[in-house]
């Protein structure tokens, strides 16, 4: 018992080690962080805002990173225009039953969303229905998407103007390669928008 126990703990520390090496190596990712980070700036120097959806876990995500920038990050600045899909429960249960959980996002980026505005698109699968329709209704709307996926990429991947997709089919370890970008690029989006005016 006590030697599975530590097996286990250890393959999930070289699992989550070795995605972030991978991760760290890759040059392409590397692009898509500068070119996601250009998208979220110039949306939100346009006046613009972000939005993010996802389910389940990327739920969680979605309202992490849309907190960070709302609230704060490192250091004291104006809030950021950024807001979570995924947190009404008036606006989810009244789309939900009265259209179907397939719109849930999509309704709201009909709603909410304005030509300038930039949607992050969360979805180990990438194959959710109701992110593949927010990402239609996104693009309909004239708001470019930033995907975050798995090592497939789904049926969301060629949807996405940029696509992060993690290098692993494991649920719980695309998660923590999502999460650690979504915290780099609210720390970026921070330093980038007001580091030169930091105390
Ligand atoms: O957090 C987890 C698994 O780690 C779950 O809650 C997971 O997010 C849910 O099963 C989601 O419904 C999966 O949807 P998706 O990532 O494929 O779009
Ligand atoms: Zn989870």
């Amino acid at each position: 018992m006590a030697y599975q126990l530590t097996s286990r703990i250890d393959e999930a520390f070289g699992k989550s080690l070795a995605l972030l090496n991978a991760m760290a190596s890759d040059e392409q990712l590397r692009g898509q962080i500068a070119a996601a980070l250009d998208l979220c700036v110039a949306a939100l120097r346009g006046g613009n805002k972000l939005m993010f959806a996802g389910n389940g876990g990327s739920a969680a995500d979605a309202q992490h990173w849309a907190g960070e920038l709302v609230s704060r990050f490192n250091f004291d600045r104006p809030g950021l225009s950024a807001i979570a899909l995924t947190t009404d429960t008036s606006i989810l249960t009244a789309i939900g039953n009265d259209y179907g959980y397939d719109y849930v996002f999509a309704r709201q980026v009909e709603a909410l969303g304005r030509k300038g505005d930039l949607l992050l698109a969360i979805s180990t699968s990438g194959n959710s229905k109701n992110v593949l329709r927010a990402i239609k209704a996104a693009h309909a709307a004239g708001i470019a998407v930033v995907g975050f996926t798995g090592k497939s990429g789904g049926a969301m991947a060629e949807f996405c103007d940029i696509c992060f997709q993690i290098p692993s089919n494991e649920t719980p370890k695309i998660q923590e390669g999502h999460e650690f970008l979504g915290h780099l690029l609210c720390d970026l989006i921070e330093q980038e928008m007001f580091g030169d005016a930091k105390v």
